[in-house]
């Protein structure tokens, strides 16, 4: 079974776009809990432009399925999880002025740095997750820094479906295996949606966990929260 973590993100952002608690977002990851959600997902960025870091301390009590803090791993980020103990933290290299993630890591090359990080996570009981791109010796990388899960970064698979390339599902497959054969658990995420979930999840093996916001938040806009939500729990059956 793959669960889903429903990112409140663009819920941060409408909110912050007018000021004031509309929509609260409390309230909103605890009815999406309600409406079946398996998993909230948060990704605090340096400049707070959605998510405040105030936002991930209010909702520990809130998220009483998984608590998934994704971010890059920068001292206050650190800080920040080792005092609110989530369920999973996942690490992303994001450049502080980026739009939105647009990259895995080099765990190859930033081995030591990973290792360091994900050690004191593990400490604390913190399960660890490291963002990556569907390549091999990305996976490979991955083992090697003591991660328990990667998060295979699915934007290129989603623009290509869009395009109607199923093809391009083959490299997940992949990773998939690969990370099986090491022993580490996978998740996947971003632009993940209700056109392309179900293949995706039907051609990646031992599929964990999905986590989904853009998409999901959109496509609530037409069809409500809680009939979304339930179409994907029915996709990833
Ligand atoms: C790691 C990942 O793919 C998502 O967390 C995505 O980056 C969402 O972040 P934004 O909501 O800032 O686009
Ligand atoms: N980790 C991916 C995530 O949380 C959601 O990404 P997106 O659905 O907003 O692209």
């Amino acid at each position: 079974m793959t669960k889903l973590s429903v990112n409140i993100n663009k819920i941060a952002t409408l909110r912050n776009s007018r000021g004031g608690n509309t929509p609260d977002l409390l309230k909103v990851a605890t009815d999406v809990q309600r409406f079946g959600a398996e998993g909230i997902t948060i990704h605090p960025r340096p400049d707070e432009r959605h998510i405040r870091y105030q936002d991930a301390y209010d909702l520990k009590p809130i998220v009483t399925t998984e608590y998934n803090i994704e971010g890059n791993p920068i001292p206050k980020f650190v800080d920040m999880v080792l005092a609110i103990q989530p369920t999973q933290v996942t690490l992303v290299p994001d450049a502080v002025d980026a739009v939105t993630s647009n990259a895995g890591w080099d765990t190859i090359k930033h081995v030591s740095f990973l290792k360091e990080v994900i050690q004191e996570f593990k400490r604390n009981d913190i399960r660890t997750s490291i963002f990556v791109d569907p390549d091999i010796a990305m996976v490979e990388g991955a083992k090697a820094t003591g991660a328990d899960r990667i998060e295979l970064y699915t934007e290129m698979f989603a623009e290509e479906f869009k395009k109607g390339n199923k093809e391009a599902v083959e490299p997940y497959t992949i990773c998939a295996e690969k990370a099986i054969e090491l022993g580490i658990g996978i998740n996947a995420g971003h632009d993940l949606s209700l056109d392309n979930i179900k293949f995706f999840k039907e051609n990646v093996p031992q599929l964990l966990e999905v986590s989904i916001g853009h998409a999901l938040i959109c496509e609530a806009l037409y069809l409500g929260i809680e009939n979304v939500i339930n179409m994907y729990l029915h996709r990833l059956k």
